[in-house]
């Protein structure tokens, strides 16, 4: 049977309001300003790191090594102590693994968020016991869009023809670096107009994902 990989932010799980509401808390504590939320879903994307530069760059303020880990360090305490209460899985992203688990397809997760946030947030949804395979952020040296996160947990899936769902810029390119047959998720943080992101498939709903998937083996 085959395998699918799945994205997590902007693809299984609306995340961005936990995490701005994270950012904010941080900001708050050194008497900074808040972002507002589309502010902050257009910062992510590439993992807590990228996010944290984009924050502090869109702030005047310069690279700074011990700032960055300052920041980032304090966004992950506030982020871990409450990742979910804003956060919602998107419609239907459920039922669809499930009912791909049940047609025998092993099921994936590449996200450039820390593991442990991203085994938290599945935890609390009950989805945990879906994945037979997770790769966050934090897992190997490299993050998406290199290829080694998805080639690794497709490689850990363990299945001849694996395939990619996500939802951005960032996914589209990692799904041709590892050279994965990629479905987008229309509704997520993607920046570009669909038809600039390299794809072989769309959906803006997750009840269409299964058959969309099994047209992509074909
Ligand atoms: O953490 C991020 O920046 C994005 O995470 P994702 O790879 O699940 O979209
Ligand atoms: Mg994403």
């Amino acid at each position: 049977m085959p395998g699918v990989v799945f994205d997590l932010d902007g693809t299984l799980v609306h995340s961005a309001p936990d995490i701005h509401a994270a950012v904010n808390k941080a900001l708050a504590e050194e008497g900074g300003a808040p972002f507002t939320l589309a502010e902050i879903t257009g910062f992510i994307g590439n993992g807590v790191p990228v996010l944290i530069q984009r924050v502090l760059a869109a702030r005047g303020e310069a690279p700074d090594a011990h700032r960055q880990a300052q920041l980032q360090g304090r966004f992950m305490a506030h982020y871990e102590a409450d990742p979910a209460t804003l956060t919602s899985v998107y419609p239907g992203a459920e039922a669809a693994i499930r009912h791909l688990r049940a047609e025998g397809w092993r099921i994936g997760l590449c996200t450039n968020k820390p593991v442990g946030a991203s085994r938290q947030i599945l935890s609390l949804f009950g989805l945990l016991e879906l994945f037979d395979a997770i790769i966050g952020g934090d897992s190997l040296p490299q993050r998406k869009p290199d290829p080694a996160p998805l080639t690794a947990t497709a490689a850990a899936l363990k299945e001849e023809v694996v395939l990619y769902v996500g939802d951005s810029e960032v996914d589209a390119a990692t799904a041709r670096a590892a050279g994965l047959r990629f479905a987008l998720f229309t509704e997520g943080y993607r920046h570009a107009p669909v038809h600039e992101l390299p794809h072989h498939g769309l959906f803006s709903h997750h009840d269409e994902l299964p058959d969309l998937l099994k047209h992509l083996l074909a």
